[in-house]
């Protein structure tokens, strides 16, 4: 069914109501990239994922994706999870244990009319990277090896939507590693919307677009990543490790002391020599507790990152012994947790000039 209303976009708005729980949100989403659901254990996340499914009988509420109306339970709609175009990954992928990946795989693809493809088998199997693969038996691939043949499985669908619950929740730390830049792939190469439930910052920040963090099956703040993570208000699931995410461009290689520097609106920094071609975006984190303030540039430190900023906001922090330190640099956001001392002592305020000494970045990619 089509909406007349906004051709574009993610209109998500439920409740639902369990002994003990209670599940209301409210969301605009941007219908392109990744969107993270993230929260605490019984936030909701998967409740969620479950009502844009169509799988939870109880929920009332209105969903349209792109276009596409698929609830509006004033109105008596209510399309069917098996009619809604949708792709869905969980933590374990249940693959057909008697057909070989191949055919696992053309499985997925065999109601889609050929017109209605979105994603061919080719291109699938090329993502995933599952050419080599294609004629083993599901009970001889490693746990991260099923959960790719599921994800291609899932794209071979032609999904107008991906929901993804913790698709890497059950990997260890290796395989975690090794299927990240198979999501990350697929981000960069297709069209598909993707709501990605995990409670796992490191991921988030490596692969989302968007945040919305839920709380006891509340939306605790959402918006474009960059800037969600530079808000000194979020969930004590992000204060106890805060920080902010950026993007920047690698601008030059300094091959004698094995240094990258990467450039973004307001400053640069140097990172250890990436083996990244000039041009390239990266994106890397700024831990706040790895950021310091000085209020003149300090002369003879061993830190060689040091960005001008403007001070912006100060909150208290998840200790009553620290801060955190919200500052423009020049279009970047940054966010720095110091004691609460140093604040007092360095006559911190919005609006006063400082100098930012960045001692770590982690890249995330
Ligand atoms: N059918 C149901 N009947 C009653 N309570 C339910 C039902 N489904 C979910 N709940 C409750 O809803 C709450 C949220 O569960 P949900 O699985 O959505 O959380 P989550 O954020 O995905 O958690 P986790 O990270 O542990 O998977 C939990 O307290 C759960 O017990």
């Amino acid at each position: 069914m089509r909406e007349d209303a906004a051709d574009t976009g993610i209109r998500i708005r439920f409740e639902v109501a369990y002994p003990g729980f209670g599940l209301d949100v409210d969301l605009n989403l941007p219908g392109r990239g990744v969107t993270a659901l993230f929260g605490h254990s019984g936030s909701g996340k998967t409740t969620l994922l479950r009502c844009v499914a169509g799988l939870e009988p109880a929920a009332r509420g209105v969903l349209t994706v792109n276009g596409a109306c698929w609830q509006d339970s004033a109105r008596g709609v209510f399309v069917p999870p098996h009619r809604r175009e949708l792709g869905y990954v969980f933590q374990e992928a249940s693959l057909f244990a008697h057909l070989s990946v191949r055919r696992n795989l053309a499985f997925g693809l065999r109601r889609i009319p050929p017109a209605a493809r979105k994603v061919s088998m080719d291109h699938a199997i090329a993502l995933l990277g599952l050419e080599h693969l294609l004629e083993r038996m599901p009970d001889r691939l490693s746990g991260g090896e099923r959960q790719r043949v599921g994800m291609a499985r899932a794209l071979l669908t032609s999904p107008h939507i991906l929901l993804m619950d913790e698709p890497l929740a059950a990997l260890d730390h290796k395989r975690k590693q090794e299927i990240l830049p198979y999501l990350e792939r697929l981000h960069d190469e297709l069209d598909i919307p993707v709501l990605y439930v995990s409670h796992a910052a490191e991921e988030v920040v490596r692969l989302a677009d968007h945040i919305v963090m839920l709380g006891e099956g509340r939306v605790m703040a959402a918006g474009e990543l960059r800037a969600t993570m530079a808000r000194l208000d979020l969930p004590t699931a992000f204060t106890e490790d805060a920080g902010v995410v950026v993007e920047g461009r690698v601008a030059e290689h300094d091959d004698h002391y094995h240094l990258t520097r990467l450039d973004f609106p307001g400053g640069a920094v140097w990172v250890s020599r990436q083996a990244a071609e000039l041009g390239r975006t990266l994106r890397f984190r700024i831990h706040a507790r790895d950021v310091s303030l000085a209020d003149h540039q300090v002369e003879g430190s061993s830190i060689v990152n040091l960005l001008p900023v403007v001070i912006e906001d100060i909150v208290g922090a998840d200790t009553p012994a620290h801060v955190l330190v919200r500052m423009d640099a020049g279009g970047t956001p940054l966010v720095a947790r110091i004691t609460r001392r140093s604040s007092e002592q360095l006559v911190l305020r919005p609006g006063r000039r400082m100098w930012a000494q960045i001692k770590s970045v982690a890249l995330l990619a």
